[in-house]
């Protein structure tokens, strides 16, 4: 994964462990990866692997036990709790199964949100570039409530991009959605990667949402157990299958 340029995201050595003494559980032991700009990679393993502490720690909602993060040149250890809080709100953004939007704002003022928090105007011509990238022009007006899942989870990835973050992080984002819908959303995903030239990291239990991505890294016990290019369902399946229960 590693051809040439800074990574948009890397881990070095990452251990992460909960608690300590005989109740101690190591999550992460030694994760050394780099996520190429412009890629869209899959993270998967069997449960308990360590999936959400790796996005957790990539989005330094975690802090490592040992071992480094960095987006970009940016170390997150070294920030302090506010610099960490900017750094995601302004870098990073976050695509989650259930969509996180707030029920009070409409589609437009869910999507500038970030802008507003960070007290920066959009770019009107980025916005517009979403906007119609998700295809959600016609319900810019609309409450969540009033739009299908899809439609919501389209409107949450236009809320991630709206920064022009270093990387979006996508935690089971088809896992509320039907089949058709989610196939949808991940093609979205796809292009807004292969399009608009964003780097995506998303976390999935699913083969087929997996392959939607370039490539898929797979965890198991808190390790690295490999990497698939040019994913397909079946060849997914195949690995996790190796990897023991999923
Ligand atoms: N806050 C915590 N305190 C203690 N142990 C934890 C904590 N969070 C996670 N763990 C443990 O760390 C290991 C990895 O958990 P993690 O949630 O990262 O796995 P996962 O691959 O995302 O699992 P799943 O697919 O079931 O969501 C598990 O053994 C889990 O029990």
């Amino acid at each position: 994964m590693n051809t040439g340029g800074t990574p948009a995201l890397r881990l070095e050595a990452v251990r992460k462990i909960y608690g300590s003494g005989d109740g101690a559980v190591t999550a992460l032991d030694g994760v050394s990866v780099g996520i190429q700009r412009g890629s869209f990679t899959a993270v998967m393993g069997p449960s308990g692997s360590g999936k959400s502490t790796f996005l957790h720690c990539a989005a330094g909602l975690d802090r490592p036990s040992s071992g480094k993060v960095l987006l970009g040149e940016t170390e997150l250890g070294g920030l302090r709790e506010r610099a960490l809080t900017e750094l995601r709100r302004t870098r990073i953004g976050f695509v989650f199964q259930a969509y996180n939007l707030l029920p009070s704002l409409n589609v437009l003022q869910n999507i500038t949100l970030p802008m507003r928090l960070a007290g920066k105007k959009p770019d009107a011509r980025w916005l517009r570039e979403i906007v119609d990238g998700v295809g959600i022009a016609k319900r810019l007006e609309h409450r969540p409530a009033e739009l299908s899942g899809g439609q919501q989870q389209r409107v949450a990835i236009a809320r991630a991009l709206i920064t022009r973050p270093e990387v979006v992080l996508a935690d089971e984002p088809t896992g509320a959605l039907d089949t058709r819908t989610a196939r949808q959303v991940l093609d979205l995903l796809r292009t807004v990667v292969d399009q608009m030239g964003q780097t995506v990291l998303m976390v999935t239990h699913d083969p087929v949402a997996a392959s939607a991505a370039h490539g898929v890294l797979f965890l198991a016990d808190g390790k690295l157990a490999g990497h698939l290019p040019q994913p397909t369902p079946e060849r997914v399946a195949q690995r996790l299958t190796h990897l023991g229960e999923w």
